[in-house]
């Protein structure tokens, strides 16, 4: 299978490395000093703490997809705000049979790629994976957690789908195809809202928020919040869905923390915008209350772009 990261940090580059490894012919797209590191010495992939790891000597490396030759699947693995780039980049490498399956968060990130290349061509996808580039040419993962969730609207991506899925499998990736890929992303979202929101807001790790009476009842009511728009645009969420995401609050590392939160501890720019700030704006046109999402917006805002120079 041919596959095309575009973007190979975090999430591009170990799901790509992972499937390298297992056949797959797969072509990374990265940039700066990753993409030097990536000719320079291989891509390499640490797992617990470093004492595991994977290495690629020689990954088929470019800035520009078009050098990668055709992809069956483009695998979008930029930031949120890269995306409509991407989109540009991507077209030659996009032939008659080919996907473009987003692994980013939010529930919108699907929506530029349809009108780009047509809903057959649009695979839905959702990653539980914690990693991040830790230097040029590695990225780590943080805990053992790898799971893939891939599926599409139309019999062609479908079965697209299902080759990845087999793929996936074999690359030892805990891959799976749930009975609807729109529910599973708005499942993730409703407990990736939560999570992200408050460890940032907060500034600390999931442990204490949890454990804190007044901050476990705000993250329970963003679960609320995100739940009952999902709902309120026709998503099939389970009924109970706000309550499964608290056990999976619950259920991780006390240590846990998330990207977003990653991101402004390191005066990174932040995806608040496709987070809960698509909560407060969805919400806003379903007619749902949305007032803690509202409340994470405005706390947040001073840091969206990222640091800025005093003053
Ligand atoms: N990492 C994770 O554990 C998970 C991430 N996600 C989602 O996946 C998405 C990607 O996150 P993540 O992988 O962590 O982000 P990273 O910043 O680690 O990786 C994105 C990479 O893409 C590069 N890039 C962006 N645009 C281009 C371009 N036009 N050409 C070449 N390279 C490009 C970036 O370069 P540069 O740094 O120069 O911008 C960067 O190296 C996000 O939406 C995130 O929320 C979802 C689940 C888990
Ligand atoms: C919560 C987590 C780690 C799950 O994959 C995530 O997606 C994120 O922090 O962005």
């Amino acid at each position: 299978m041919r596959i095309i990261c575009m973007g190979s940090g975090g999430l591009g580059g170990f799901y790509g490395a992972l499937l390298a490894s297992a056949g797959c012919e797969v072509g990374f797209v990265a940039r700066g000093t990753h993409l030097g590191a990536m000719r320079a010495q291989g891509l390499t992939i640490e797992r617990d703490g470093g004492r595991e790891s994977l290495h690629l000597p020689n990954p088929r490396v470019s800035e520009d997809p078009a050098d990668l030759g055709a992809a069956d699947v483009v695998i979008m693995g930029v930031k949120l705000w890269d995306t409509p780039g991407a989109i540009e980049a991507i077209r030659p490498v996009m032939r008659e049979g080919s996907c473009v399956l987003s692994l980013q968060n939010g529930v919108t990130k699907d929506d530029a790629l349809r009108e780009a290349f047509g809903e057959d061509h649009v695979l839905g996808g959702v990653a539980y994976v914690a990693t991040a580039i830790s230097r040029p040419g590695v990225i780590a993962q943080t805990g053992p957690m790898q799971r893939l969730l891939l599926g599409a609207r139309t019999a062609p991506g479908q079965q697209m789908a299902a080759r990845l899925c087999e793929a996936a499998t074999a690359a030892g990736i805990d891959a799976s195809l749930p009975p609807d890929i729109t529910v599973a992303i708005w499942q993730k979202f409703v407990f990736l809202v939560g999570m992200s929101s408050m460890t940032a807001a907060s500034r600390s790790t999931i442990g204490p928020i949890r454990h804190t009476h007044a901050s476990r009842a705000f993250l329970a009511e963003l679960f609320g919040e995100t739940a009952a728009v999902g709902r309120a645009l026709g998503v099939a969420l389970p009924e109970h869905e706000a309550e499964a995401a608290m056990q999976r609050a619950d259920a991780v590392s006390a240590a846990m923390t998330t990207s977003m939160h990653h991101d402004l501890e390191a005066g990174r720019r932040l995806e608040l915008p496709w987070l809960a700030g698509t909560v407060a704006e969805l919400g806003a046109k379903a007619g749902v209350p949305t007032p803690c999402a509202r409340a994470i917006v405005a706390v947040l805002a001073p840091h969206v772009e990222g640091r800025r120079a005093p003053g």
